[in-house]
């Protein structure tokens, strides 16, 4: 049977809603499954490594990179630009590799505009009270930065209807789980439509 392309699986949700911690979980569990790395303009956090968590990068490099279409797609998320190299998840999907990007809602839409036949998941916390509970212990932001992300978190969980999937980060390992029964299913289908890539015709 001919090598078929990889599955682009789109990971969003509120800041906390545990995207990062299910996701790491999922690499374990699932070690062919290629974690993209994103570019941002914002600061690292304690024990952030450039080139594992982020490629950490100054405005600048980040506007240079969308003048040059180098990014799959961009959004400016709470005053700090995010965005996904092209180049690392074409080249892997081609190679018939799975690829996950944990990525904001304006990303994920245009993301869905050029590869449809991704696998948009969308992670919600149980409520937004243990929203915030998560968010403070964390311990990683101001309480300025907190107070945002908890606003935008509102307005991030109207756009469920644009996903797939959801769902709901209650235990770890029930929700990975479910991440897990997601991607076996889909990687099941008999029919998805074939990627097109940048400069490639239909
Ligand atoms: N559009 C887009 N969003 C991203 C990208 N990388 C990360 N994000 C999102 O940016 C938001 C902020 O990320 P971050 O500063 O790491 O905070 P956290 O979600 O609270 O850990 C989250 O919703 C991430 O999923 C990217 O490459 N593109
Ligand atoms: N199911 C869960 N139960 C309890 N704490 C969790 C759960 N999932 C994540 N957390 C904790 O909540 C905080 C936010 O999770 P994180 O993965 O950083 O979220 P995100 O990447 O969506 O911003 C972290 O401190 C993490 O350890």
């Amino acid at each position: 049977m001919e090598k078929s392309h990889g599955l682009l699986i789109v990971l969003s949700g509120p800041s906390g809603a545990g995207k990062g911690t299910l996701c790491q979980e999922l690499l374990r569990q699932m070690p062919d499954l290629k974690y993209s790395v994103s570019m941002t303009t914002r600061s690292s956090r304690p024990g952030e490594v450039d080139g594992i968590h982020y490629f950490f990068r100054q405005k600048a490099e980040f506007e240079a990179m969308i003048n040059r279409d180098e990014l799959l797609e961009w959004a400016k998320f709470c005053d700090n630009y995010y965005g996904t190299p092209r180049f690392a998840v074409e080249q892997a999907i081609q190679a018939g590799q799975d690829v996950i990007l944990e990525i904001e809602i304006q990303g994920a839409l245009q993301i869905k505009k050029c590869f449809p036949q991704g696998v948009f998941t969308f992670i919600v916390p149980p409520s937004m009270d243990v929203l915030s509970e998560r968010i403070h212990k964390r311990g990683t932001e101001t309480e300025e930065v907190i107070q945002k992300r908890l606003a935008t978190a509102i307005e991030e969980l109207e756009y469920v209807s644009e996903y797939d999937y959801v769902v709901v980060n209650d235990e770890v390992p029930v929700a990975v789980d479910k991440l897990k029964s997601i991607l076996i299913a889909e990687k099941c289908r008999v029919k998805r439509k074939p990627f097109v890539f940048k400069g490639e015709s239909v």
